[in-house]
Formats: structure tokens, C-alpha cells, sequence
């Protein structure tokens, strides 16, 4: 569902003339196959939110391909990644990222009021997918008027509404406790077992880790794996569950 092949990122730092060429990733390959959940472990710095800009289209790889869904997509342009999120891509991350002076259906809805879909349609499935997530009674709430858990299912429903194949999370527990980050490890696996979604979580945190089919760890841009010299960590670490 997700090929990352051989990418390379460096990012320039300086003034012009004086300019210098930081490398952060160095050469992944990473695959994750449909209806899998692959959380990616590392400090602060390794790489792991470069990688997802760069599995979103958010940022241009150095060098190195992406193909998503089958699809080559590493050399479309702004417009054609934007029409591919939309299609393929739903997000979750640590702060939300809620319009505060939207409802909580508001928000749901959102992507459906840019589709131009009409108001029945829009509520009938912003209704359902609330619902779903269990916060239904909560339609009605400002972001402000909600927990983080809360805001977190809202952020989710508005991720899901337009039923993408792939989640893509950064860090999504980082601000909750943890009781809901409990909940919404559980909310992550039902998505997985019974919608199909293919799941790729980046994150510090070994609880949020755990719940992958596979976690691949990053350091200094590289994934640990036994060709570049972690072999006894590859094997704790890449733990296949049925
Ligand atoms: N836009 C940028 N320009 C220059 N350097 C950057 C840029 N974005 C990230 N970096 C650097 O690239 C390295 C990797 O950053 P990245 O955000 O991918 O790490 P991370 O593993 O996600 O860290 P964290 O867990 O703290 O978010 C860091 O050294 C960071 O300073």
C-alpha cells in the first residue's frame, strides 16, 4: 500500500553562499502492505516526521521514489498531491488541529462542504461517522468545550469521513492522558480490523508502539535493520503478530 524506496532527504541550512547541506534520512526503504498497522520508533531528531511530510507529499524526497495505493506519486505536482490526500490520506496528529470556531460537526463535516456536497447528504454522514467514534452527543461542543480525547475523535471523524485506504499519525497520543491515549489506541485497531485501514503511526512512545504488526525503529535517518549493523534490535523490534 506504502513503498518507500531508497529515500534520501537532506535539508539546506544557511545563509545563501554559506549554505550547508544537513542529511536526515539516509536511504529507507520501508513497506507496508495493505490493511497492516507499521509504527516507526525514534528520538527526537532521527527523522520520523521528515519521513511522513515525505509519505504526504509535504515535502519532496532528495532522491529515492514513493508509490502509494499502486500509484507512483513522487513527482506530482502540489495540485496532484493535493487531489491524492484528499482520495488516500486521512491524518491524525498530537494537537488536532481543529478550527476552534467550528463545532464538533462543523468540523466532521468539513471535507464534505469542500466537496460541495449538499447540507442533507453532509449531516447524514458527519451524524454517522460521529456516531461511530462515539461522540455524537458531543456534536454540538466547540473544540474548547471538549476533552483531548474528545478533540481527538473529532480530529479522527473528520480524517475518516471521506473513507481514505491509509491513516497516516503523528505522535497521536502525545497529548492525552492516559486513559484516553488507551482509548484511542483501541479506536486505532478497530479501524484497522474492521475497516481495512492501513495504518502507519510514527511516535517516541513504546505503548503506542506496540500496537503495530510491525515496529521498525529510525536512527540517525536510518531504519534499524540487520544490514546496517542492528541485528539483535531488528529482531526485538520487528515483532510480526497474527
Ligand atoms: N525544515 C527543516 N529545515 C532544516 N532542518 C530541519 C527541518 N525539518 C527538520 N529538520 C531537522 O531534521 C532532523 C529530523 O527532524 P524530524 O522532525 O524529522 O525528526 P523527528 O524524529 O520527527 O523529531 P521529533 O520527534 O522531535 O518530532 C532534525 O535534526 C531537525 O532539526
Amino acid at each position: 500500500m506504502i513503498e518507500l524506496r531508497q529515500i534520501e532527504h537532506a535539508f539546506t541550512l544557511g545563509r545563501k553562499g554559506q549554505e550547508r547541506r544537513v542529511p536526515v534520512l539516509r536511504g529507507i526503504d520501508l513497506t507496508i502492505r495493505k490493511g497492516e498497522i507499521v509504527t516507526l520508533i525514534g528520538r527526537s531528531g532521527s527523522g520520523k516526521s521528515t519521513l511522513l511530510h515525505i509519505a504526504s507529499g509535504f515535502i519532496r524526497p532528495t532522491s529515492g521514489r514513493v508509490s502509494i495505493a499502486g500509484l507512483d506519486v513522487t513527482d506530482y505536482s502540489e495540485g496532484q498531491w493535493a487531489d491524492f490526500r484528499r482520495r488516500y490520506l486521512g491524518f491524525v496528529f498530537q494537537n488536532f488541529q481543529l478550527i476552534p470556531s467550528m463545532t464538533a460537526f462543523e468540523n466532521t463535516e468539513l471535507p464534505l462542504v469542500l466537496q460541495g456536497l449538499p447540507a442533507g447528504e453532509r449531516r447524514k454522514q458527519a451524524t454517522e461517522i460521529l456516531e461511530k467514534l462515539g461522540i455524537a452527543a458531543y456534536a454540538d461542543h466547540y473544540p474548547s468545550e471538549l476533552s483531548g480525547g474528545q478533540q481527538q475523535r473529532v480530529g479522527i471523524a473528520r480524517s475518516l469521513i471521506l473513507n481514505p485506504p491509509v491513516l497516516l499519525a503523528d505522535e497521536p497520543t502525545g497529548s492525552l492522558d492516559s486513559e484516553n491515549e488507551e482509548q484511542l489506541l483501541q479506536l486505532l485497531q478497530t479501524l484497522n480490523r474492521d475497516h481495512g485501514i492501513t495504518l502507519l503511526i510514527i511516535t517516541h512512545d513504546d505503548k503506542v508502539a506496540s500496537i503495530g504488526n510491525r515496529t521498525m525503529r529510525i536512527e540517525d535517518g536510518r531504519l534499524a535493520d540487520p544490514a546496517n549493523g542492528s541485528p539483535n534490535e531488528y529482531r526485538k523490534l520487528e515483532v510480526v503478530k497474527p
